[in-house]
């Protein structure tokens, strides 16, 4: 395996007149690395995509892909595939032809794997691009990206327009292409996406990269709100404060109580099941209330 890293940044920022969208962004992505760059949305992660791509001029600093400045873009793009966060597609071809056009613009493609891609993403080729939901653009830049076998995969939200089942099959794909070697280099504002699927993450806020860390580091930013509607006053629920992972109990009414959880949920379902509850409700919060309770306000 190679020692160059398959992405570096050092120093890259950039400044659109008074907005500093990316802020002195320094990291490195080693082959076979699956890397999350997670951030609220406006955090400036398409930006600093659009930059490790060439396709936006840095203010300051450079990016290297396998060693190549992002500026050489034929040969930085020789080794990396890309999708972006909004699929264009040419209108008039079919899935087919788009896949086919693709196939011949990237680092070369796998045919077979590429099939077996179609058949897994349920992607109807025969269809004109322009009768494709949002969804199934990018389900064929998705596999055009898989299919080149690339050693780095730079992906752009590229699931905002995916069903849970086709989540799932790009888990896969994500989860067979780090077995392979190939680094990913995947930006996402969904915590649950980034914890599945990669060995390590950054945090953007406001442009600047405020934290890189290991899954069971982010783990402790997870949390579950959790809200009980009680079919008559359950007054020892009280003593769910003392559980552990549980945080924030706040008794709203009578009939109503709702709480945080930052662990397994098992102590808090056995005491719940002592009770007679009318509805439960339990959600992940987003990434920008995370960002809210972790660092005390909403990123800029
Ligand atoms: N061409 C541009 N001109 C001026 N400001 C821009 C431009 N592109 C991006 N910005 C600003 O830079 C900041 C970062 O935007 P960016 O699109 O990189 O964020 P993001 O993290 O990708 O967000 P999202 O999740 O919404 O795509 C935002 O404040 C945005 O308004």
């Amino acid at each position: 395996m190679s020692a160059v890293p398959a992405l570096r940044a050092e120093g890259l920022s950039k400044r659109f007149s008074t907005t500093l969208a990316v802020d002195d962004l320094t990291l490195t992505v080693p082959p076979g690395e699956v890397f999350g760059f997670l951030g609220p949305n406006g955090a400036g992660k398409s930006t600093t995509i659009r930059m490790v791509l060439g396709l936006l001029r840095p203010s300051a600093g450079a990016a290297w892909v396998f060693g190549e400045p992002v500026a050489e873009v034929e040969r930085a793009h020789s080794r990396l595939a890309y999708v972006p966060a909004d699929v264009a597609l040419w209108p008039a071809f079919t899935g087919q032809e788009c896949l086919d056009l693709m196939a011949g613009l990237g680092p070369g493609t796998d045919l077979t794997y590429r099939a077996e891609l179609v058949r897994r993403f349920e992607l109807d080729t025969g269809k004109r691009a322009r009768a494709y939901s949002s969804g199934n653009r990018q389900k064929v830049a998705l596999v055009a990206a898989f299919a080149t076998r690339a050693p780095l995969l730079v992906l752009d939200e590229p699931t905002s327009g995916l069903d849970p089942l086709m989540e799932r099959e790009f888990r896969r794909c994500i989860a067979e292409a780090a077995e392979r070697g190939q680094a990913v280099f995947l930006s996402s504002h969904q915590l649950a996406e980034v914890e599945a699927v990669c060995h390590r993450v950054g945090i953007l806020r406001a442009g600047r990269l405020v934290e890189v860390a290991g899954m069971s580091e982010l783990r402790r930013l997870r949390r579950t709100e959790v809200v009980v509607d009680l079919a008559r006053p359950a007054p020892e629920l009280d003593r769910l404060a003392d559980l552990p992972g549980v945080v924030d109990l706040r008794r709203r009414s009578d009939l109503q109580i709702s709480l945080s959880l930052t662990g397994p949920p098992g102590a808090v379902l056995r005491a719940l099941g002592e009770v007679d509850v009318e509805r439960l409700d339990v959600r992940e919060p987003s990434l920008e209330e995370i960002f809210l309770d972790y660092y005390g306000e909403v990123p800029a």
